[in-house]
């Protein structure tokens, strides 16, 4: 059942962020969500978090509106925002036992998922260290582990690669996409690289607040008559990829 987007409107003042924007993210997939810068993404996550409150339209968790089912909605998400939230000068582990607490886990349980977790993400050797003393991508890494700390069943990652080299941000995707096959995880990934969309990736694509493609990735290939989804994405937007890249 998972998440569904009925109709969202939003705007900040006269300026319309959201247009009637409606999609199903695919249950235990990487849902790519393909924008330009302002397209609205984060605008998007903020309303999907609650961050926001809903002005038009409708979001439902397994069917039923968010707003009827704020706690359930806190348990089933994972989040990871584009700007970093983590205190640089506690360790991983305690970052990690800050974030169970708010979700009212035990510190051992904690301590059991936070090991399970970050020996999944190859950081299994780092649970003692600073947060200061991780490179970009594997502090991303800590992110994506204390999003998931809680059992999330849908996993929201806004930009997570923005900022780290090819190779990071190769590896990144590589997890989350290994969370989703081991783990049945349903991603929503929010970026404006098509590098890291692959051709059976459902696919958001969202330009200037209206949502203009909703379907695999080679099949907006296939609508649009175009080979690679990068000429797809310019045919729609009429932006090529690499002018609109942050
Ligand atoms: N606080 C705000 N006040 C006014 N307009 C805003 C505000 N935040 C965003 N906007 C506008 O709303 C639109 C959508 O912005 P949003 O940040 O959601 O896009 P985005 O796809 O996340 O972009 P980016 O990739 O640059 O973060 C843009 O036109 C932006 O300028």
């Amino acid at each position: 059942m998972g998440i569904e987007v009925r109709n969202l409107c939003f705007r900040y003042g006269t300026r319309q962020a959201l247009q009637d924007v409606s999609f199903r993210l695919v249950d235990g997939k990487l849902n790519a969500l393909l924008g330009p810068n302002g397209a609205g993404k984060s605008t998007l996550y903020a309303l999907l978090t609650q961050l926001f409150n809903l002005q038009q339209g409708e979001i439902l968790l397994n069917g039923v509106p968010i707003s009827r089912q704020s706690r359930k909605l806190k348990q089933q998400l994972g989040v990871v925002f584009q700007q970093s939230t983590l205190d640089l000068d506690l360790s991983v582990l305690q970052n990690l036992e800050y974030h169970g607490a708010l979700h009212g886990l035990s510190s051992r349980d904690v301590r059991h998922q936070a090991s399970a977790l970050l020996e999944r993400l190859e950081l299994g050797d780092r649970l003692h260290d600073s947060i200061r003393s991780l490179n970009g991508g594997h502090r991303r890494r800590v992110e994506i582990a204390r999003a998931l700390l809680h059992r999330p069943s849908i996993l929201l990652l806004d930009e997570a690669t923005v900022g780290l080299d090819t190779a990071a941000r190769q590896s990144i995707n590589r997890h989350v996409r290994d969370l989703c096959r081991d783990q049945a995880l349903t991603v929503l990934w929010a970026t404006h690289l098509i590098e890291e969309i692959d051709s059976d990736d459902p696919v958001l694509v969202l330009h200037q607040g209206r949502l203009h493609a909703d379907a695999l990735a080679h099949e907006i290939c296939h609508m649009q008559q175009t080979r690679t989804l990068a000429a797809a994405f310019e045919q729609i937007t009429g932006l090529k990829e690499s002018t609109q890249c942050a």
